[in-house]
């Protein structure tokens, strides 16, 4: 993997390389190895003025799912005992897919084979390949991926395990890894979702839903954590740890038991600690990074593998402004997010559709719904009961090119007042190396 040091004047570059693409001032300098895209050197996307970006002459392969959904609903109901008639209701109109309000009839549908014996009696459109929703990019240089953190982060390491070669650019937050994919800066991102001992990056999952990205794919990375400090400096000389918070909590119970007497503090990212404790010759403080960020700032590693499990892992999802067509020649997950309407027992009829047709669901999370927050329920004497509302992420193992996918999502959107896929994408199918260091 090629590490791309973003410099105020190669951004430029960059930016002006992008037709239509104002430059500005705006970036701060820095004197740091690799200068981070900040949030004030992107722009918002503005559809009149950068009429080419976030490629909408392609068509939304969400709304085709969802269409996809219905035409087989109404051609395959045979092939599923659990469809009823009352899923049919939903099968002419979805209402919400990727933000659009779509019908059968206003949208170009992505080819399905064996949908129907008829289709193959006339000339029918090419079918869309791969290549034509994920087309290099149109610069001719390497793949450019976005990630959070500065060189030497663990996110860094998965952008260089799901893109081989690429470019990595990193980003000082989240929100600017998305904004660069949107804006043309990078091609792609990748963003850590969840950990096996932190749980999910609640940020991330809130993000998804705030942009238009599609998961295109997911990379599990081991992660190993190692202590690192100025050469030199003994554990008994340190009063703090700094880190990213999910490092810190992965390593909670191994820090306790080295027996140091520390402060905790979070970081943003965990070799942006390493730099932290370098650039400043801190020689009380240690940071918790990888062993590449311990050789890239001149840092001792002080303890080896601290990570409370040996076997932890970082799940990482890659975003691309288009989706990919789903396959059914491998395994494939499907990440959709939703929020119900009120009724009796909707989640369970809502996982049910899962259940019934044999789909596993691998990963479910629930985030506060931002625009209803609250749901003021009427108790008739005894005053005013308030529910929480929810959105729901979930994971399941299926591809949406599977009939079963596409007719449970239909009935899915039957107990739904929003529903989105955010991406059907090949499943990371990596042995399992827990000892693998990154
Ligand atoms: O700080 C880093 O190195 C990151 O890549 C971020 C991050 C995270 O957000 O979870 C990624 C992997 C590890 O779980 C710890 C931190």
């Amino acid at each position: 993997m090629h590490l791309q040091s973003l410099t105020l004047s190669s951004s430029h570059s960059l930016l002006k390389s992008i037709p239509h693409f104002p430059t500005s001032t705006s970036t701060s300098t820095s004197t740091t190895p690799a200068v981070r895209l900040r949030i004030q050197s992107v722009y918002r996307y503005d559809p009149v003025t950068y009429p080419n970006a976030i490629g909408s002459s392609r068509a939304d392969w969400q709304s085709s799912c969802a269409i996809l959904s219905s035409q087989s609903q109404r051609l395959l109901s045979q092939d599923d005992p659990s469809s009823s008639s009352s899923s049919s209701s939903s099968s002419d109109h979805i209402s919400s897919v990727n933000g659009h309000n779509s019908t059968i009839e206003n949208l170009n549908l992505v080819p399905i084979q064996n949908l129907s014996d008829s289709t193959s009696l006339k000339p029918q459109p090419k079918p869309l390949t791969i290549t034509d929703l994920a087309p290099p990019p149109m610069h001719g240089s390497n793949l450019r991926v976005a990630y959070q953190g500065v060189p030497g982060a663990y996110s860094e390491a998965a952008a260089g395990k799901a893109y081989p070669n690429c470019d990595a650019i990193p980003c000082d937050q989240f929100e600017v890894a998305f904004q660069s994919v949107e804006l043309w800066i990078a091609d792609r991102a990748v963003l850590p979702v969840e950990n096996s001992l932190g749980g999910s990056i609640h940020r991330n999952y809130d993000l998804l839903l705030r942009h238009k990205l599609h998961i295109v794919g997911e990379v599990q990375l081991p992660v190993h954590h190692c202590l690192l400090a100025l050469p030199g400096i003994r554990k008994e000389y340190l009063t703090r740890v700094i880190s990213h918070p999910q490092a810190l909590a992965q390593c909670e119970h191994t820090l306790t038991k080295l027996g140091l007497n520390v402060t905790r503090e979070a970081v943003d990212d965990t070799a942006g600690a390493a730099e932290f404790v370098a650039m400043n010759d801190l020689r009380d403080t240690a940071a918790i990074a990888s062993a590449r960020a311990a050789e890239l700032y001149g840092l001792d590693i002080l303890a080896n593998g601290i990570q409370d499990d040996s076997g932890n892992v970082t799940r990482f999802v890659m975003l691309a402004r288009e989706p990919i067509i789903p396959r059914t020649d491998r395994p494939f997950k499907t990440s959709i997010v939703f929020a119900h309407e009120k009724g009796t027992s909707v989640l369970f009829k809502v996982l049910s559709a899962f259940a019934f047709r044999n789909i596993s669901l691998t990963k479910i999370e629930s985030r506060p719904h931002r625009s209803h927050p609250i749901r003021v329920v009427d108790g008739a004497d005894a005053g005013t009961a308030k529910h929480f509302e929810y959105l729901f992420y979930v994971d399941f193992e299926a591809s949406m090119a599977e009939p079963r996918a596409q007719n449970a999502l239909a009935e899915v959107q039957e107990f739904t007042s929003f529903l989105r896929v955010l991406g059907s994408y090949p499943m990371d199918m990596t042995p399992w190396s827990p000892s693998r260091e990154e």
